[in-house]
């Protein structure tokens, strides 16, 4: 099998394996030497990757490894957290996320984020989706209408509540309002798109329809999601990235980290014996 490794010449000592294949798809997100803390605690270590453009990569790891942090730091969600500090470089769609100068609505806009519980804006079904809209004034308000139904349609929501645009989304199951969420983060185009553990506190059914929906925006959008789930991780990304202790342990092809990982850690994460 080809080797797909992008980092180990930085890695002399090999205590860790990347194998996300970047020689034959355009990068999306290239991090460096990425450190992150909060006061003394040292929570990301010395990372390094790059994610291939219209793909879906799991973040996946015992808990407390970093996924969280890492994940926000991608659109600064961090940034206000008391502590908060970060070295090195994320790099996306060709501009430094860590710069100060960056703009951080446009960049929130074009990476959107989906959370564990779904939070819709206590708002009408319709304000929600059109929330990002307005904010970004990408739209006149003579569009509003095809705006709304579009994103939920994309998200098969529409059926569902187009007789009840100007209710409470409040109403809507917890899978429903999910989706809601969905529909709100397509509305404004993202590029990217962060979800934390989207589906964990959604029924089977639910967590299916969500599951058909991220394969079907890819590859218009980049997916990085956050999940305990390993058979989640298995069913639904092109990439796995383990975390281990604020280290990026071991990334690569999905099947190949599920069938052949390469480090102990990995080994012993998958087969349910950390965790
Ligand atoms: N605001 C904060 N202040 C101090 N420490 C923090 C803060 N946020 C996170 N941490 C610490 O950073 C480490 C990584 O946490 P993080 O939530 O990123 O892990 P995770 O892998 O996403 O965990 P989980 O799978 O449980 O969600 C943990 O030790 C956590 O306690």
């Amino acid at each position: 099998m080809k080797d797909l490794v992008i980092d180990r010449e930085e890695d002399p000592g090999n205590k860790t394996s990347q194998r996300t294949d970047v020689s034959t798809s355009r990068t999306i997100l290239n991090v460096r030497h990425l450190d992150i803390g909060f006061g003394d605690k040292h929570v990301i270590q010395d990372v390094n990757l790059a994610m291939p453009t219209g793909s879906i990569v799991s973040l996946i790891g015992p808990t407390g490894s970093g996924k969280t942090t890492f994940l926000r730091s991608v659109n600064r969600l961090n940034d206000k957290v008391s502590g908060f500090w970060t070295k090195g470089s994320i790099n996306l769609l060709d501009q430094e996320v860590l710069s100060k100068e960056i703009d951080l609505l446009e960049l929130r806009r074009q990476v959107g984020m989906l959370f564990q519980r779904p939070n819709p804006f206590p708002m009408s079904i319709k304000d929600n989706v059109l929330a990002g809209i307005k904010a970004h004034k990408m739209a006149p308000r003579a569009a509003y209408k095809e705006i709304v139904q579009d994103a939920l349609e994309k998200v098969g929501l529409w059926k569902a509540v187009y007789d009840r645009l100007d209710d409470s989304p409040f109403r809507l199951s917890g899978g429903q309002q999910q989706l809601l969420c969905l529909a709100r983060s397509l509305a404004v185009q993202p590029k990217v798109l962060l979800l934390d553990e989207p589906t964990s506190a959604l029924d089977p059914i639910s967590v299916e329809a969500v599951e058909n929906l991220f394969s079907k925006l890819v590859p218009e959008i980049t997916f990085i999601v956050v999940t305990h789930s390993l058979a989640q991780a298995k069913r639904i990304s092109d990439y796995t990235m383990f975390f281990f202790d604020g280290k990026l342990m071991e990334s690569g092809v999905t099947s190949e980290i599920f069938e052949n990982p390469q480090m102990p850690e990995t080994q012993f994460y998958i087969s349910g014996r950390i965790g």
